[in-house]
């Protein structure tokens, strides 16, 4: 994450990395063994990221620090950059602002399954919309506002020199629409450059289903009379002619058979020609086999910036109980809720404090985050108070539970109450919490509770 040089002055320079990405590129050929060399295949991390923002603005939107999540996915570019899973997501549909429609000066989105936008073109491959689906996925099983998600596409000025494709998911909040979730089709561009400039080859090698055949021409040199006859411009020379092109050795082929010399350009050696003759070299067709396809993958990138998802999902989960504004109401979905069942006894009485103990207990042992709230607040009061912190389920010991073993849950959303056995109870409030079931589910199934006996 930090990184230390020298810098000019001497002084020790300090580098924070602006994304997660590049550790990711630089560990590739680790990543890719550790998956048995198979591609497709994705990394993903999580870290703190720096960007040296001018301006700190609109509270968690632009700071200089922030948590960031990437996904790297490498995919081989021959093939349209297909994936596996897209029939999966094909049917999902996005609101789509595209490149064509901001360049109107509209801001108009099209509703469309991401299918049609990757056949139509107006997505650029199936693994890139693949991603899309799946970030609106995610973001809906959040609690995301649908109405307030778009995808825009980047206009051609605005994506990074190498990217193919960019689409940023926006979220409508009190400060317009912002970039939550960027998705890229980075190419090949960082594993080409990291290679490069590392000298250590970031690629994938595959042995072919049929070995290639190519016919190309070759340059045998007599490296014997190389070396005397060049000296210490032998290597210049000799890298001079291994970087001739194929259409170049096919002419110098020709002159070689003619005029038995040719002459090649070797800058800083002489005067920037050298002559070769018949005795030192000689250039031939022939076929060679290759068995291994060598190639960088590219790489599609979703990158999200956690702090200003949490804080537009806030902004798209809060309201007020109509015609009550003072009751405040954060509507997180239970797999989210950080908090998932708050237990309630009915009133100060010990019996019912022992139950909700126990209750506790058992959720705990579940895994299931709870709390207790046994001051001596209305029912009503206490309820209110965990709604607007987002607990989405209150379970209630009563006279009822004391005579039977049953209780009461209740959904936080609609304010309605089931009752049942222990056992059906804590069976529901997992399946909730686990997002397998949603409350309509569980209100089916359960009967339904109007009415607390309250001595
Ligand atoms: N200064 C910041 N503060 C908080 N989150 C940020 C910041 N910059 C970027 N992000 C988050 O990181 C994600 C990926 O970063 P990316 O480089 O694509 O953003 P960006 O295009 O620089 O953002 P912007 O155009 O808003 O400056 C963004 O979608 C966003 O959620």
């Amino acid at each position: 994450m930090f990184q230390t040089s020298i810098g000019p002055s001497g002084g020790l320079a300090g580098y924070l990395r602006p994304e997660t990405a590049q550790g990711q590129f630089l560990t590739f050929q680790k990543l890719l063994e550790f998956n048995q060399q198979a591609m497709p295949f994705a990394s993903a991390s999580i870290g703190k990221s720096f960007r040296n923002e001018i301006s700190p603005r609109s509270g968690l939107m632009r700071v200089r620090e922030f948590l960031m999540a990437e996904i790297e996915h490498f995919v081989d570019p021959e093939g349209g950059k297909s994936h596996p899973r897209f029939v999966e997501v094909k049917d999902v549909e996005l609101a789509l602002l595209s490149r064509e429609v901001q360049l109107g000066g509209k801001t108009d989105v099209e509703k469309m399954s991401i299918g049609k936008a990757v056949s139509s073109g107006l997505v650029d491959n199936e693994t890139l919309g693949y991603f899309l689906a799946r970030i609106q996925l995610f973001l809906k099983r959040l609690g995301v506002d649908q109405s307030k998600l778009r995808f825009r596409q980047h206009m051609a000025n605005e994506m990074a020199h190498y990217a193919a494709d960019c689409w940023d998911a926006e979220l409508l909040t009190s400060y317009g629409w912002v970039e939550c979730v960027g998705c890229a089709d980075r190419s090949a561009y960082d594993l080409t450059v990291h290679a490069k400039r590392t000298g250590v080859p970031l690629v994938v090698r595959e042995t072919r289903n049929e070995p290639l055949r190519i016919e190309e021409w070759q340059i045998d040199l007599d490296k014997k009379k190389f070396g005397p006859r060049f000296k210490k411009d032998g290597k210049a020379v000799e890298a001079a002619v291994e970087a001739l092109t194929q259409e170049q050795r096919e002419i110098f082929a020709g002159e070689l058979n003619k005029d038995g010399r040719i002459v090649i350009d070797v800058p800083g050696v002489g005067n920037g020609k050298v002559e070769l003759e018949k005795d030192i070299l000689e250039i031939v067709k022939r076929t060679r086999v290759e068995n291994i396809r060598e190639y960088t993958p590219n790489v599609i990138e979703p990158s999200f910036g956690i702090g200003r998802i949490l804080y537009s999902l806030v902004e798209h989960i809060y309201w007020s109980r109509p015609g009550d504004e003072a009751r405040g109401v954060l509507s997180f979905p239970p797999p989210v809720a950080p908090t998932k069942v708050l237990l309630v006894p009915l009133s100060t009485n010990p019996e019912f404090s022992k139950l909700v103990r126990r209750f506790s207990h058992k959720l705990r042992a579940l895994g299931i985050s709870n709390r207790i709230d046994d001051t001596s607040a209305s029912i009503g009061k206490r309820y209110a108070r965990n709604d607007e912190l987002g607990t989405p389920l209150g379970v209630t010991a009563d006279f009822q539970s004391l005579k039977d073993g049953s209780f009461t849950l209740r959904d936080r959303d609609t304010m309605k109450q089931v009752r049942a056995s222990e056992e059906e109870i804590v069976a529901a409030i997992k399946s909730l919490s686990e997002g397998t079931e949603i409350w309509e589910d569980v209100a089916k199934r359960l009967p339904e509770f109007t009415e607390q006996q309250v001595d």
